[in-house]
C-alpha cells in the first residue's frame, strides 16, 4: 500500500459565536499591561483537517487544532512530499522523516502540531487497512470504558457556576474542571474570587466529586505559590498549567510545595519535552494532545515514558486521537470531555467538525471493537457554517 495523495484544508467557523465575558478564563496574556484581546490566546475557531489517501482506496483522517492556516502550510509545502509514494506502515520512518527534516524550526510548536495531523491520519489509515479500532493497533482495550472529567465551568457568577456542575452531577459525571478567572495584577481580591468560585463549585458536588482547577497559564510562580496553601482545602485533583510552559523548574517546584498534584503538558511535545517534565517531577499528571504532541506514534512512546515513572496521563481534550490511546494503556486512567454546546472557546469545534466521538454516558465511554481506524468522519450537517480554504 502507497500514499498517493494528501490533502490539508482548513476549516474556519463562521457560524454563532458566543463572545466570552471579562475574567472568563486566566492566560498567559495577564501579565502584560496592554492585554489586547486577551481571548484571542486561546480562542480556536479554525481546524486542519487532514486526508491522506492510499492507492487502495483508503482514506485516513488527521486533524491539527492551532494556527490551522500554518499548519495546512507546513503540511502542503513540506510534510506531503514526504509521505508520498510511501507506505503507511512505515510510520515510525516516516515520523522520523517528518521530525528530522523539519528540524531547524519543527521540533516544538506548530511543526510538531503539522506532523501530529499527519501521523493521526495515517494511523487511521492503518487501523482501515487491517479492519481494527486504532486502539486494537497500540495494545487494545486495557479498560471496560473510558472514566471522563466534564471540561468547562469557566469563571462566570457564582450562581450559574454552581447551576453548570449541578447540570454535570445531573448528567452522571464523577468529575469536573473549572477555570480561574484572576491573577496576579487583580491583587488580594481577586484572590479571594478565585477562593469564592473553588467554595462555590465544592458547594454543590461535595467531596466526592473530583475537582480539577484550571490556570492555563495566566499566573505567576509566586502567586501560584501563594495560591497553593490556600487551596488545599478544597482537595483538588489537580492544579493545571499554573505557570508558563517554558518554566519547567517553576513547575518543579510548585509540585513539590503542597499536597496538591501540578498537572500540564498540553503545551508540551514529543518525548523528548516529556522526559525532561517527568525526570524534573514538574508534573504529576502529564496532558499532551495528541493533535499536538507528534501524533500517535510520539504520543504512544509518551505513554511508556510516564509508565515508567508512575505518572498519569490524561491527555488534553479527549477526542477521538487521545481516546484510542487512553484505552489501550494503564498509564492513562481517564480522559478529559467538553462538552457539547454553542461555539465559545472553539474546543467544541471538534463536534461541529466531526462525527464519531463517543457521548458519555453517566462520566464515562467507551469505544467500539467493531469501528476500524479512529472512526471518525466530516460532520456533513455543520459544512456550510464554514470557511473551507483548500
Ligand atoms: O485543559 C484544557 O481543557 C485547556 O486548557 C482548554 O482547552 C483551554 O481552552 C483553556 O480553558
Ligand atoms: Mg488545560
Amino acid at each position: 500500500m502507497k500514499i498517493t495523495q494528501v490533502r490539508a484544508r482548513v476549516f474556519e467557523w463562521k457560524g454563532h459565536t458566543v463572545a466570552p465575558t471579562d475574567h472568563f478564563c486566566s492566560n498567559a496574556m495577564d501579565e502584560l499591561w496592554d492585554k489586547g484581546d486577551s481571548m484571542g490566546t486561546f480562542r480556536f475557531h479554525g481546524w486542519t483537517v487532514v486526508e491522506i489517501e492510499t492507492d487502495n482506496g483508503i482514506v485516513g483522517i488527521g486533524n491539527v487544532a492551532l494556527a490551522p492556516r500554518i499548519a495546512k502550510a507546513i503540511i502542503d509545502q513540506y510534510l506531503a512530499p514526504l509521505v508520498i509514494g510511501q507506505d503507511p506502515f512505515d510510520y515510525e520512518y516516516l515520523w522520523q522523516r517528518m521530525y528530522r527534516s523539519t528540524h531547524a524550526w519543527g521540533r516544538k510548536g506548530i511543526g510538531m502540531a503539522a506532523i501530529s495531523g499527519v501521523d493521526i491520519a495515517i494511523w487511521d489509515i492503518m487501523g482501515k487497512a487491517v479492519n481494527k479500532p486504532v486502539f486494537k493497533l497500540l495494545g487494545g482495550r486495557t479498560k471496560e470504558k473510558i472514566p471522563c472529567y466534564a471540561s468547562k465551568l469557566y469563571r462566570t457568577d457564582l450562581k450559574s457556576m454552581q447551576e453548570e456542575a449541578q447540570s454535570y452531577l445531573d448528567q452522571g459525571f464523577k468529575a469536573m474542571k473549572m477555570r480561574f478567572g484572576y491573577g496576579p495584577k487583580d491583587g488580594p481580591s481577586g484572590m479571594r474570587e478565585n477562593l469564592n468560585s473553588v467554595a462555590a463549585v465544592r458547594e454543590v458536588i461535595g467531596d466526592d466529586i473530583d475537582l480539577m482547577l484550571e490556570c492555563y497559564m495566566g499566573w505567576n510562580l509566586d502567586y501560584a505559590k501563594r495560591m497553593l496553601p490556600r487551596l488545599e482545602r478544597f482537595q483538588p485533583r489537580w492544579l493545571e498549567e499554573p505557570v508558563i510552559a517554558d518554566d519547567i523548574d517553576g513547575y518543579a517546584a510548585l509540585n513539590q510545595l503542597t499536597s496538591i498534584p501540578i498537572s500540564g503538558g498540553e503545551h508540551e511535545f514529543t518525548s523528548y519535552g516529556f522526559r525532561q517534565l517527568l525526570e524534573k517531577r514538574a508534573v504529576s499528571v502529564i496532558q499532551y494532545d495528541t493533535n499536538r504532541v507528534g501524533g500517535i506514534t510520539a504520543a504512544h512512546k509518551i505513554n511508556a515514558l510516564a509508565e515508567s515513572f508512575s505518572v498519569p496521563v490524561i491527555p488534553h481534550a479527549g477526542q477521538m486521537h487521545n481516546y484510542h490511546l487512553t484505552m489501550s494503556t494503564l498509564a492513562s486512567p481517564m480522559s478529559e470531555f467538553f462538552p457539547v454546546h454553542d461555539v465559545e472557546i472553539g474546543n467544541e469545534l471538534f463536534y461541529y467538525l466531526f462525527e464519531g466521538d463517543p457521548e458519555p454516558i453517566n462520566g464515562f465511554i467507551d469505544l467500539d471493537d467493531n469501528t476500524p481506524g479512529l472512526g471518525l468522519k466530516l460532520n456533513e450537517q455543520y459544512l456550510n457554517q464554514f470557511n473551507i480554504i483548500e
